[in-house]
């Protein structure tokens, strides 16, 4: 039962045999001698023949017209959508002769159409032509419903890529969110022609029934019911056939895709992602990412790059290299001759003579500007050429949203000045450029492929979309698909790839179309630690052969220490923290970027500062440089690298295994002894890492009071500056923590740094 109730089985069976009953008595009421007869009559075959005709002009009118409403309810924004999508909804709800007299009255002789048609010499009503508007009437909304559901339930991200690699509009729709909609489409063309198959109310009101030209199959139906009731049942069993096939057809094992359809209000297969615009570079001298200026006498170079280095190193042993097995990819050393063959062979030539190389074009700098009220962001950002900045911060820091306006994605209205290299994209009395124009790479969390490409297609939709030839597409594709230890998989569908494999496919797709600005977004966060590293070593050699302009958003240590050149951390949508990487995982000035480097900062102001500090005494003693701010924990000692002036903000920094933890107040000095309550206690590497909060003033004065458990932990809640000491595990049954307590955190002087902010 799939753990569904018992209870549903009963109302299920009976609404089942509410539908199959009715039909398989009709079944059982037709005479089969004489059923050749009937069928062959030419009454018969004129309304089976005409009904077949008009059903599949009236789909086809669905579709022409259905496609394009849906796409606009479900995609723009305009005045009166959900008005309009409500009024679609009338002909599901309308008894079909009510349909039939609204279209006689717009249509008919004396309608508000009619009269003026009629002085034209055209005449609808009673004709073939009205049984077909008659059944598109009845059948477009069951098109139209079934799109909208579809599409606004379908993530864009997919859409959203394609058009940061330079897909147009139309292109977008054609190949990737047409496709992507398949199922529903066919479902919702299903539908509709079933609909039109079996419509009689409208079509009779507004069409009659004149044998030959109007009188569709069940109008022939109703009418021999009088007559000829055998004849009626026999007719109904050429209906209930025809649209059995139908479904059939529609819904059969053979064509699993359209049996996980999209119905209305039903939900599209795919994945979903917070996929955005990417990353572009240039040349620098002490880069993260890589050292080494792209060679700007070799013009068709810049795919030429490979995990080790060298592009001259077969994508197999790249992968051999990196532990490849760890991402599931136990093929890729078997890749070996096609990879070779392609990177080695063909390194170079891809490119040569397209679009794509027009040069080594060299990395340019990025300046952004993105002030968006609606999100609380305002940031200001110059990121020189080839730099790769990571941007940090908690969640809703305005991160995405930094990435989305580079991108020209996002949808939000603010004032946004993005300018990369001379190019500027949008900004005052500019008016914005769209996503293709852009000449960003975007790289996500998920790789959000197109499902309907092979691999080799994925990668070789960009270049296509800027207008290179398939086939130096193609060879192009192949090269970068060597590069990332992917040409083996060049012939597989999006959903024959693990995770780690489609990301590399990913990485290869978003540097095809050689983005000067790279946009990157949390993109190993989906994949496990081996499938990772083997994707951040390829990005890092694919920057070490084409520095790129990057911008970085990470929530991972090990990004900003392989890749980046620079850190800034958001908080609230501000810059909070700003410098070079190693300076902010080493010394940060920020609270979030404190948590991210692993170590305590308590932010606070100077109360005695070290002063007359020259560098020649630095860190020669601690009394020497000794400083000690008021922080939200009471007073912190430490020592200071730097001359502070009195009354001005520091942090402190100290790292958690300097923390000793006592419960009750230690004696001696030079010692800081923080009262505070035990938060949350978890692994860290052989260690366990132990929070607390600082207790409330009154509470802190006074001993611990003993176990106590629980009795504390309200009070870890708010904004209260969390601390963390790394103990042995030893330590931490010996001393019996538990969440809720109330102990002292102790750090000598000399291990704590206190530096301007
Ligand atoms: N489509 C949207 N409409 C309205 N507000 C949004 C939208 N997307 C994000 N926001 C808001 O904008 C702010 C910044 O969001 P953004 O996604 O840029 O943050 P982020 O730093 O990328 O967060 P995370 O790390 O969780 O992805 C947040 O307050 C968020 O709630």
């Amino acid at each position: 039962m799939n753990g569904l109730p018992r209870w549903v089985v009963p109302p299920a069976a009976l609404g089942a045999l509410l539908v199959v009953l009715p039909v398989a008595s009709l079944l059982t009421r037709v005479d089969v001698g004489s059923l050749g007869p009937l069928l062959t009559s030419p009454g018969a075959r004129d309304a089976l023949w005409l009904s077949l005709r008009t059903s599949v002009v009236a789909t086809l009118l669905c579709i022409a017209l259905g496609v394009p409403l849906a796409l606009l309810l479900a995609r723009a924004s305009f005045p009166g959508r959900r008005i309009m999508r409500a009024l679609l909804l009338l002909p599901l709800v309308l008894p079909p002769v009510v349909g039939g007299l609204a279209l006689l009255t717009l249509l008919g002789r004396s309608g508000l159409l009619g009269g003026a048609l009629e002085g034209l010499g055209v005449r609808v009503p009673f004709t073939t032509a009205a049984v077909v508007l008659a059944q598109a009437f009845v059948a477009l909304p069951f098109l139209v419903l079934t799109l909208d559901g579809a599409l606004r339930s379908h993530d864009t991200a997919h859409e959203d890529v394609a058009a940061t690699l330079g897909a147009r509009p139309t292109r977008v729709l054609l190949r990737v969110t047409l496709p992507a909609l398949a199922p529903a489409l066919v479902s919702g063309t299903v539908l509709a022609f079933a609909r039109a198959l079996g419509e009689f109310g409208a079509t009779i009101t507004f069409a009659g029934a004149l044998q030959g030209v109007t009188q569709t199959l069940p109008l022939e139906i109703y009418l021999q019911r009088s007559s000829d009731p055998d004849a009626a049942v026999a007719l109904s069993l050429v209906l209930v056939v025809v649209a059995l096939a139908i479904i059939v057809a529609a819904y059969g094992p053979w064509f699993p895709q359209v049996s996980e359809a999209v119905l209305p209000g039903g939900e599209s297969p795919g994945p979903t992602s917070r996929d955005v615009p990417g990353p572009g570079g240039s040349p620098r001298s002490s880069g993260r990412l890589g050292t080494e200026p792209r060679d700007p006498a070799n013009r068709a170079s810049w795919s030429n790059w490979s995990l080790s280095g060298s592009s001259r190193e077969s994508p197999a042993a790249a992968g051999a290299q990196t532990g490849d097995a760890q991402t599931g990819d136990a093929q890729t050393g078997g890749g070996q001759a096609g990879g070779g063959q392609a990177g080695g062979g063909q390194a170079g030539e891809p490119s040569a003579g397209g679009p794509l190389s027009d040069g080594a074009r060299p990395p340019v700098p990025l300046s952004l500007r993105v002030r968006v009220p609606e999100r609380g962001v305002d940031v200001a950002l110059d990121v020189p050429a080839g730099e790769v900045v990571a941007i940090l911060g908690p969640n809703g820091a305005g991160k995405s949203t930094l990435l989305q306006a580079v991108a020209g994605l996002g949808g939000h209205r603010g004032d946004v000045t993005v300018t990369i290299g001379d190019r500027v994209l949008a900004g005052p009395g500019v008016r914005a450029a769209p996503p293709r124009d852009r000449r960003v790479g975007w790289l996500g969390q998920r790789a959000p492929l197109l499902r309907h490409l092979s691999v080799a297609g994925n990668v070789a939709f960009g270049p296509v979309s800027r207008g290179v030839p398939h086939g130096t597409a193609a060879a192009l594709a192949q090269s970068l698909l060597s590069d990332v230890g992917a040409a083996h998989l060049a012939g597989r569908r999006p959903h024959e790839l693990s995770g780690g494999q489609a990301q590399r496919v990913a990485i290869a797709r978003a540097l095809a179309t050689d983005p000067d600005v790279l946009l990157v977004d949390e993109p190993f966060s989906a994949l496990d630690v081996g499938a990772a590293q083997h994707a951040r070593l390829l990005l890092q050699a694919a920057h070490r052969s084409a520095p790129r302009t990057t911008l970085l958003v990470t929530h991972d240590l090990l990004d900003v220490a392989q890749l980046a050149d620079r850190v800034v951390v958001l908080e609230e949508g501000r810059v909070v923290e700003d410098g070079p990487a190693a300076e902010v995982l080493a010394r940060p000035r920020s609270t979030f970027g404190g948590r991210f480097a692993g170590v305590n900062l308590l932010v606070g102001r100077v109360l005695v500062a070290a002063e007359g500090l020259g560098p020649e005494r630095r860190m020669v003693s601690v009394e020497a440089s000794g400083a000690t701010l008021s922080t939200a924990l009471g007073e912190v000692h430490g020592t200071a690298e730097e001359v502070l002036a009195d009354d001005t903000e520091a942090v402190a920094l100290f790292e958690p295994r300097a923390v000793s933890v006592h419960r009750d107040p230690p004696g001696g000095s030079p010692r800081n002894a923080f009262p505070v309550v035990l938060t949350a206690i978890e692994p860290h590497g052989p260690l366990l890492r132990v929070w607390a909060a600082a207790r409330s003033a009154d509470d802190a004065g006074g001993h611990n009071s003993g176990a106590g458990t629980g009795a504390g932990a309200d009070r870890s809640g708010g904004a209260a500056p969390q601390i963390a000491a790394d103990l042995t595990p030893a330590a931490v049954a010996e001393l019996g923590l538990a969440p809720g307590e109330r102990l002292w955190f102790v750090v000598k002087a000399a291990e704590v740094t206190v530096l301007p902010r």
